[in-house]
C-alpha cells in the first residue's frame, strides 16, 4: 500500500528569491497537509549524506555545494499516495521540461536549481523525514 508521507525541500535559490510562501500555498491548495517544517542550512557533509545515492555522478559535487550554499525549508507532507502525487504535482526534474503551471516550471531556474525536492519512494520519504525531524517534532 502506498504511504501517506513525503518530504520536500524548498531549495536555496527558491528560498533566497522569496518563493517560499507562494510554493507552500500551491502545496496546500493541492491537498497536502504540512506535518512538520524547518528552516535550516545543511553543512556540505549533511548535504552529501542526503544525496549519497548520487555519489559518483558528475553532478554530485556541484549539487552538494549548492544544497549547502544557503538556507532551505524542509517540509514533511501528508496526503494519500503522497510520494507519487507530489512528484506528479511538482513537474519534471528539469524545469524546462516541466509542465506549465507546475512548481518547477514556475520557480525553477535550472536542472540543479529546480526549486523543490520530492522523495522518490515511501522508503526514502521515511529516511528523509528522519533526517530532518525527530519523532517528537513529527507528532
Ligand atoms: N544532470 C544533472 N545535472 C545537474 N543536476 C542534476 C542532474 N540530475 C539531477 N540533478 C539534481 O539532483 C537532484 C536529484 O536528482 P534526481 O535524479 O533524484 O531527480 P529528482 O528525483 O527529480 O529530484 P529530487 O530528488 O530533488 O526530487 C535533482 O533535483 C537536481 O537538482
Amino acid at each position: 500500500m502506498a504511504g501517506n508521507l513525503t518530504l520536500t525541500m524548498i531549495k536555496p535559490t527558491a528560498f533566497n528569491k522569496n518563493y517560499t510562501g507562494a510554493i507552500l500555498k500551491m502545496i496546500n491548495e493541492a491537498g497536502f497537509t504540512i506535518k512538520a517544517m524547518k528552516l535550516t542550512q545543511l553543512t556540505p557533509q549533511q548535504a552529501g549524506t542526503f544525496y549519497a545515492v548520487h555519489k559518483g555522478k558528475p553532478f554530485y559535487d556541484s549539487l552538494v555545494s549548492f544544497m549547502s550554499s544557503g538556507p532551505l525549508v524542509a517540509v514533511l507532507l501528508e496526503k494519500e499516495n503522497a510520494v507519487e502525487e507530489f512528484r506528479n504535482f511538482i513537474g519534471a526534474t528539469n524545469p524546462e521540461k516541466a509542465e506549465e503551471g507546475t512548481i518547477r516550471k514556475l520557480y525553477g531556474t535550472s536542472l540543479q536549481q529546480n526549486a523543490v525536492h520530492g522523495s522518490d519512494s515511501d522508503e526514502n520519504a521515511k529516511v528523509e523525514a528522519e533526517f530532518f525531524f525527530s519523532k517528537l517534532e513529527r507528532f
